[in-house]
């Protein structure tokens, strides 16, 4: 893997006439992990489209990209709020899909022992169609640590998750990623207080960054650490709403 950038985007966003963000000044510390907290609506998904350059229907007037200046396309994995699963392809075959794309020779085995770590052994063969929405959350999560991209963007990657399988994922991630540029979107406070090296409010005409525990991620979920920072970022998010 090459060395992962830190990423910067400067500037406004507007979808068909309309204002989504303005004057926003991100910067993404280059191997670590930054989560993204902020109302519905506001623009989270949009800045990470920006980021991967995905984001078709949106006028963009600034810069986005790498520090280090060099293209960040063939660099970033975006795991997006939808799945993307391809229904006719098998849920090993949708793993496999980027190398397939990229016409790099398809490491079964590899794809087979993320399967395993997510939990989805034995449903290699199964349809996208055939699984819950969890499961399939969880085969999109597979397909995003097969990419191994030193940037990875992550849009509210466990939200389908139940309570214990939701932390199970926290810290396979945190592991699998760990050294990484990673920004993950994310409305649950617990969540950026256990994995989050840094932490950002994202609201209509600002981007704060509040405290993030100072113990190494992922942090587990009831350290006190963790349960300030979960009370501060609620109530942060409450009065920003
Ligand atoms: N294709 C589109 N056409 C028109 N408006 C759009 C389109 N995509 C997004 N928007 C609008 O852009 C704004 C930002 O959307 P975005 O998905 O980035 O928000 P978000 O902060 O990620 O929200 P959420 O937390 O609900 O996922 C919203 O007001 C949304 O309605």
């Amino acid at each position: 893997m090459t060395a992962p950038p830190s990423l910067f985007a400067r500037g406004s966003a507007r979808i068909g006439g309309a204002a989504v963000f303005g004057a926003l000044d991100l910067h993404v510390e280059a191997g670590r992990w930054t989560c993204l907290l902020g109302a519905s609506g506001v623009g989270k998904s949009t800045l990470l489209r920006w980021l991967a350059g995905t984001a078709d229907a949106v006028t963009f007037e600034g810069e986005a990209g790498a520090d280090d200046g060099r293209p960040l396309q063939g660099r970033v994995a975006l795991m997006a709020q939808t799945d993307l699963l391809m229904p006719w392809l098998s849920i090993l075959e949708n793993v496999l899909l980027g190398q397939r794309l990229r016409g790099l020779a398809a490491d079964r085995a590899q794809a087979r022992d993320i399967l395993s770590r997510v939990g989805l052994a034995g449903f290699e063969a199964r349809k996208p169609g055939a699984l819950s929405g969890g499961q399939r959350q969880r085969v999109a999560l597979a397909r995003t640590l097969m990419e191994d991209r030193p940037v990875v963007l992550l849009d509210e990657p466990f939200s389908a998750l139940d309570v214990a399988t939701r932390a199970r994922m926290q810290d396979l991630a945190a592991r699998a990623l760990h050294g990484r540029t990673v920004l993950h979107v994310t409305h649950d406070p617990a969540e950026a207080a256990r994995l989050g090296c840094r932490i950002m409010i994202l609201s209509r005409d600002r981007l704060d960054e509040v405290a993030a525990p100072a113990s190494p991620p992922p942090r587990p979920p009831d350290g006190e650490d963790v349960l300030a920072a979960t009370g501060r970022l609620t109530r942060l998010l409450l009065e920003a709403a």
